[in-house]
């Protein structure tokens, strides 16, 4: 592809040189009208060859950019998907959206809308300073005279531009982060009627980007001033040269005319190379946001692919603490039996979550081991490929992800080749099925942003849909815990029955009476399993279980009166 430029670039330089006999035998005493018309073919000539290749070049170029846009936003979505979930919580995801968008727009930018301009205006400046040194040196030294000053001046100003280049960069994503918190926030802002304040915010972070980036521009745009300013006079210098030449008669007209025609094309290039390297500026910086996020840690895994013998999973000494914070568990144990239902309860912020998110290893432990399988054939889930330990896990979180499309593909994530009959067969068990049958086009529905809105029931029972076509073998649930209609949270229960019967179930338990019939319950508190039985065996033990047993009944029996002052009395 270089060759190919460079080939472009000789191609339209060759006219100038034909360009030069035609004056040559025009300003001749006897012009010769049938060898000018040859050049002016030849020219003609060279023309056409270079529109061919102009399609070939564009064509391999474009082509070019979007393989590497692909082939960086792949890797990068792939070296997301491996991060620990930690990334997630303590990282700006604006910072991220704007490397996969921006940063990432930029480097296929480089190639379809910089690499062969660059390579071509290199080439023509050097194919021209060589034909006109080789044609009349003191010529060609005067018009290449400040050019090594232009250099000069591009370099050391160059830093001072791209501290603020960068800088400018910062105050984009920042401008893009506040419109984007303004717009996500404005259906809570609207109900809250803080409209006015969150605009006022926004028209700060407008107004202070506006008035930095005015100055920014200004100090970015110095190299490529003092680079043209320095390289125009070089034309002077070269006027002044011609025109002393010429009064010396050292100089033929001929010549004359064919360096003025020449400064001009040699000029252009030269400053369309200064304002490549501005932007290639612009690119380091997106370059170095990207290898940032390449740069950090994926969570460590294994390689074992072995199929564990039973879906039975013990925590052995687990210690875990969230980045800076002070140790959640220390040497925690707990075995989930296979094929039972084990219930977590406890205190809000007691760890019931982060329990469920270590052994779907969303997080890495700092110590100790979850094994699954029997003790005979036991496997460190650590040391599982990823993928196949997840292959094993459907996790159902109390607030569901739904993509901006139809319900089929929504429930087609679990199993990519679900043919329609099964579609149906879980949205049946997951009570979704008349609600999808209400609508105009069934499965086919738009759903998301822009699409048909689901309520929260309806989004957790399409949740529980696609937990149902994956058919994993142990359940992660997260209990809602917002309160639902009685009808809702009916067809939830139902669901859930269907998606967890003869599987290993994992419930994060808010309201206690949803999980009274589990296999086990276990009672969490501060980090730490204070209790474990079943309801009867917890009750009897007359522990924090019955106690928050007892805070739930009480609460369930509280009902409102005196709407108008919001008094709330017991029933
Ligand atoms: N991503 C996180 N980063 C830092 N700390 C966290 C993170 N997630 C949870 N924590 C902290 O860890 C502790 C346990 O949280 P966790 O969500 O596991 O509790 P929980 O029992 O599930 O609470 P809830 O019933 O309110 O959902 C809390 O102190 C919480 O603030």
């Amino acid at each position: 592809m270089v060759l190919l430029t460079v080939l472009d670039a000789f191609l339209a330089s060759v006219p100038y040189a034909l360009l030069f006999y035609i004056l040559l035998d025009m300003l001749s005493g006897a012009p010769d009208l049938r060898w000018q018309f040859t050049l002016a073919a030849g020219c003609l000539l060279l023309m056409l060859v270079r529109v061919a290749l102009a399609r070939v070049l564009n064509f391999n170029l474009s082509l070019m950019g979007f393989r590497a846009g692909y082939q960086l936003r792949k890797s990068l979505g792939e070296h997301l998907r491996r991060l620990p979930m930690g990334f997630f919580y303590r990282t700006d995801m604006s910072s991220v959206n704007n490397t996969l968008l921006k940063d990432i727009d930029m480097s296929e930018k480089i190639f379809t809308h910089l690499y062969a301009p660059f390579i071509a205006s290199v080439s023509v400046v050097c194919f021209f300073a060589l034909g006109l040194l080789f044609k009349d040196w003191r010529m060609g030294l005067a018009m290449l005279s400040t050019l090594p000053l232009a250099v000069a001046a591009f370099l050391l100003t160059r830093r001072y531009a791209r501290r603020w280049t960068a800088q400018m960069q910062a105050l984009m994503f920042r401008l893009n982060d506040a419109l984007m918190e303004y717009i996500d926030g404005i259906k809570e802002l609207k109900a809250s009627r803080m409209t006015g304040q969150a605009f006022g915010r926004l028209d700060k972070v407008l107004e202070t980007t506006w008035r930095q980036s005015l100055t920014a521009e200004k100090a970015s745009a110095w190299p490529v001033y003092s680079f043209n300013l320095l390289v125009e006079c070089g034309f002077i210098v070269l006027l002044a040269a011609v025109s002393w030449a010429w009064l010396g008669q050292t100089l033929p007209m001929a010549e004359v005319l064919m360096f003025l025609i020449a400064a001009v094309r040699f000029f252009r290039p030269l400053l369309n190379i200064s304002m490549f390297l501005a932007e290639l500026n612009y690119f380091g910086l997106a370059a170095g946001r990207i290898a940032k996020v390449f740069d950090l840690p994926v969570l460590p895994q294994g390689n074992e692919m072995r199929d564990p013998d039973r879906l039975r999973i013990r925590l052995e000494n687990v210690s875990f603490a969230y980045p800076e914070k002070p140790a959640l568990f220390e040497r925690l144990n707990l075995t989930i039996e296979a094929q039972q239902v084990t219930a977590l309860v406890g205190p809000s912020g007691s760890g019931k979550s982060t329990l469920a998110s270590l052994i779907a290893r969303f997080w890495a432990l700092e110590g100790g081991t979850i094994w699954v399988g029997s003790d005979s054939q036991r496997i460190d889930t650590a040391k599982m490929d990823a993928s196949h330990w997840q292959s094993y896990i459907s996790v159902v979180f109390q607030q569901s992800y739904v993509l901006n499309d139809t319900i089929a593909n929504n429930l087609r994530v679990a199993q990519p080749d679900a043919d329609s009959q099964a579609l149906r067969r879980v949205c049946e068990a997951a009570r979704l099925l008349p609600l999808i049958d209400s609508l105009p086009d069934g499965m086919d529905t738009l759903v998301g942003a822009g699409g048909v809105h689901l309520s929260g029931g309806e989004l957790q029972r399409l949740s529980i849909a696609r937990a149902l076509l994956k058919d994993a073998p142990l359940i992660i649930l997260d209990e809602a815990s917002a309160s639902l209609d009685p009808e809702n949270e009916r067809d939830i229960q139902l669901a859930m029955q269907s998606l967890t019967a003869g599987k290993t179930v994992l419930v994060i338990a808010h309201k206690l009476s949803s999980v009274r019939y589990a296999d086990r319950i276990v009672v969490m508190d501060n980090g730490r399993i204070v209790e474990q039985g079943d309801h009867q065996q917890l009750m009897a033990a007359d522990g924090l279980y019955a106690e928050m047993w007892g805070l739930q009944q009480q609460a369930m029996s509280w009902r409102p009166v005196g709407c108008k002052t919001g008094v709330m009395d017991r029933g």
